[in-house]
């Protein structure tokens, strides 16, 4: 296809971060939701964005605004791509949700462009780019969402400037609920501690250390148990969430783990078999909607069109 190809469609996933105590750090791919993103080239120069789908009408369309617009100029800019392109973007992840939905975006268009221009840019170096978008959403390039969201499984940030990834494959099913309120991350950020306790300091990496070692020893259980226990961000954002910590109190020996998605309002937790249905019905009672679905595998391409 090469230079002829003009259009390139992916499938870009919601992902949930920090998994309790890895804030800023941790980020697991969901297989659903997902944003369709496509990138085509046109006659005009610059960028043009469409966007459709949940809330999309919330959604800015100029490029410096959005954050799929961010990323595609700044690739468009240090690869000297002069054709103008049209960004289109069906949002199947709700803004504002803590499942990624910004980052989606991004994500979907550094893989696109990667592909509708040759680029052959690795996985790590999408990661990059994508995470500049997250400075338009969250005020910060915060690169946890937008790891897992290219690479798939589990991602640790484990350094910025230069960035550094580690990747985990992992299967795993997970139960989302997502209340039927919106959090704007970049707001989530702004009550958190500037500083924090030793004492908490010591739990977090304690904690967040079992969890990866759980992931290689193929302990569900393990993992889920120490994912409970943030003492530094989940406390302070646990008000946001109408009755979230009355259900988690609820449910905590029914799920192997239970946490805020990202800045939330979404609720990630890995359910056990047997109590599935019960937890389940309750997340919808409580708070409406609900995911059930399975660790994925990243942005995937759906099609490339000449
Ligand atoms: N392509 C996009 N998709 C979703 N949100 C976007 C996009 N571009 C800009 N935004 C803005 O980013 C914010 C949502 O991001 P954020 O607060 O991080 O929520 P989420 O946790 O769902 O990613 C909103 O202010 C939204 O207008
Ligand atoms: N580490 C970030 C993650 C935000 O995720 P989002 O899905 O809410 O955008 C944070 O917790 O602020």
């Amino acid at each position: 296809m090469g230079d002829k190809m003009r259009k390139v469609t992916v499938r870009s996933p919601a992902t949930s971060a920090n998994l309790g105590p890895g804030f800023d750090v941790f980020g697991l791919c969901l297989d659903e939701p997902y944003d369709i993103v496509s990138v085509e080239k046109m006659e005009e120069n610059g960028i043009k964005i469409v966007v459709e789908g949940e809330k999309s009408e919330e959604i800015p369309t100029e490029p410096d605004k959005n954050t799929a617009g961010v990323v595609a100029k700044a690739m468009m800019k240090d690869f000297n791509i002069k054709e103008g392109i049209k960004i289109h973007i069906t949002k199947g992840i709700k803004p504002g949700s803590g499942l990624g939905s910004s980052s989606a975006s991004s994500a979907g268009v550094a893989v696109a462009i990667n592909e509708l221009f040759n680029l052959n840019l690795p996985k790590l170096k999408l990661v990059e780019y994508a995470a500049l978008g997250e400075g338009v959403a969250a005020g910060s390039p915060h690169a946890d969402n937008v790891a897992p969201a290219i690479f798939g499984g589990f991602t640790m940030v484990t350094n910025y400037n230069p960035l550094e990834i580690l990747h985990i494959p992992v299967e795993m099913n997970v139960l989302i609920a997502l209340p039927d309120i919106q959090i704007s991350t970049k707001e989530a950020r702004e009550i958190l501690p500037k500083k924090i306790e030793m004492e908490d300091m010591i739990n977090n990496v304690g904690k967040a250390c079992g969890m990866v070692y759980s992931l290689f020893r193929n302990d569900i259980e393990l993992f889920g148990k120490y994912m409970m226990v943030d003492k530094v961000v989940e406390p302070r954002r646990a008000k946001l969430i109408p009755k979230y910590e009355e259900v988690k109190e609820k449910v905590k020996d029914k799920v192997y783990g239970i946490t805020i998605s990202g800045a939330g309002p979404a609720i990630i937790s890995i359910p056990k078999k047997e109590h599935l249905l019960e937890v389940k019905e309750l997340f919808e009672e409580v708070w409406g909607r609900v995911y059930y679905t399975k660790v994925g595998n990243g942005v995937s391409v759906l099609e490339k069109d000449d």
